[in-house]
């Protein structure tokens, strides 16, 4: 069997970073910049008031000296003329400082008679004014890949740049396989359970930048898993979840076979996710996922989510693990490298003792998967461990 490292390795060879196309402004968060943009203007264009008070000159910036105020500057609305000594110009926050004032003394240390003022308190030093391109200038490149956050919306927008290029997002068809699974709301029969699995998945493949697309239940036959893959057309990767052992009813390397799957691997030293297939079929990516409900999850974010950024242009990583101490003992770890379901607090990590790959409520309360290197010998409490944090 082959070690999560090599799985992963020919995993990022079935994938490749997507093309690239452009979205407005307001559909660009989450999706990744695709290349280099550049500002259209500067940020501020013109020197700008950061303060509500009167524009001066500096040289005249002291206490007790008195001004007449000969116009104003607000946000929008500049004042055309220019301030010569002795002069003031009421001014607010953001305005346009005007031709000839290099201070604005704030309206706090000022007094006001009729067009007259005084500078009441001792201004200070601070100019408050914020340069021309302070911010940016025309030009002032934003750096790709990454993906969009709010903040770099706001200065997209503030650069002025409307139209964004993104990496298209994969399109991921999601096919569950098995006689046993409904779909949640559905009513299962006596010997029926609740796909989970899919619905884990789809959430963890939207949050990573991907589109994923749920497709009827396949059932444990030939015909079923056929007409599943072949509504998984166009896509740009298929992931079948469950029928991945090497049960009676386990169909889908077969099935995938039939229809030309050029097979990478099948099964890797880990635990859990040991059954996990990959291949290409067609211009997909194939990965079978074995069905365990905690195995898919933990194989989704060891490789599912490191090809969805490779195919979203983010480059080709390992997910990077923490370290903390483990509380209490562990025993040796067998020949698969084992990822514990754990919880990690204030750098101490609690394994928990159920390690049964079924078991989706454990899951739910860890925060953490311990990563047990294949034969790690036995861990005394306080021994240092990796962790992936999830
Ligand atoms: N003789 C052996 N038996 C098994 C081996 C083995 O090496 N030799 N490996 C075990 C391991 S490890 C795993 S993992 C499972 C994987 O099996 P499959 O991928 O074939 O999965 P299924 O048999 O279809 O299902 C396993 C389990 O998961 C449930 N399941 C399946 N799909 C879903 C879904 N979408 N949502 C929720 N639950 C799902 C299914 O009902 C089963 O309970 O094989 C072991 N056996
Ligand atoms: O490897 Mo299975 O994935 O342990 O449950």
């Amino acid at each position: 069997m082959i070690t999560v490292e090599q799985a992963r390795a020919l995993l990022f060879d079935l994938v490749g970073p997507l093309a690239v196309e452009e979205v407005p402004l307001s559909r660009a968060n989450g999706r990744v910049l695709a290349r280099e943009v550049t500002a259209q203007r500067d940020q501020p264009p013109f020197d700008a008031s950061s303060m509500d008070g009167y524009a001066i000159k500096t040289t005249e910036a002291q206490k007790d000296s008195m001004f007449r105020v000969i116009g104003e500057s607000a946000a929008g609305h500049g004042f055309a003329g220019t301030v010569k000594a002795g002069e003031a110009v009421r001014i607010f926050t953001g305005a346009p400082m005007p031709q000839g004032a290099d201070f604005v003394v704030i309206q706090e240390d000022v007094s006001r008679n009729g067009d007259l003022i005084t500078i009441s308190d001792d201004p200070g030093t601070n100019p408050n004014v914020r340069a021309a391109g302070g911010d940016f200038r025309a030009g002032t490149a934003m750096s790709a890949p990454r993906r969009l956050r709010p903040q770099d919306i706001a200065l997209l927008a503030s650069m002025n740049v409307a139209r964004v290029p993104v990496t298209r997002k994969p399109v991921i068809a999601l096919i569950s396989t098995g006689d046993e699974l409904v779909m949640p709301g559905e009513e299962p029969g006596p010997d029926q359970i609740i796909a989970s699995n899919t619905f884990g998945l789809r959430a963890m493949l939207e949050e990573a930048g991907a589109e994923p697309r749920v497709l009827p239940i396949a059932r444990d036959s030939h015909a079923s898993l056929e007409t599943a893959f072949d509504l998984a057309r166009g896509a740009d990767m298929i992931v079948t979840i469950g029928g991945a052992s090497v049960g009676d009813h386990d169909l889908v390397g077969e099935a995938a076979g039939n229809l030309g799957l050029k097979r990478s691997f099948y099964k890797i030293a880990m635990r859990p996710g040991k059954p996990l297939m990959a291949g290409r079929m067609g211009d997909a990516a194939m990965v079978g996922l074995p069905g365990n409900p905690v195995s898919a999850i933990v194989c989704g974010y060891l490789f599912l989510v490191p090809m969805v950024h490779a195919m979203l242009g983010l480059g080709a990583h390992t997910p990077a693990l923490l370290t903390a101490r483990v509380k209490g003992d562990l025993g040796a770890n067998g020949p698969r490298e084992h990822y514990m379901r754990a919880v990690v607090k204030d750098g101490v990590a609690t394994v928990f003792d159920n390690q049964d790959s079924a078991m989706l409520g454990v899951l739910a309360v860890a925060n953490a998967l311990v990563v047990r290197p294949p034969n790690d010998p036995a861990l005394a409490d306080g021994a240092e461990i990796s962790y992936l944090p999830i």
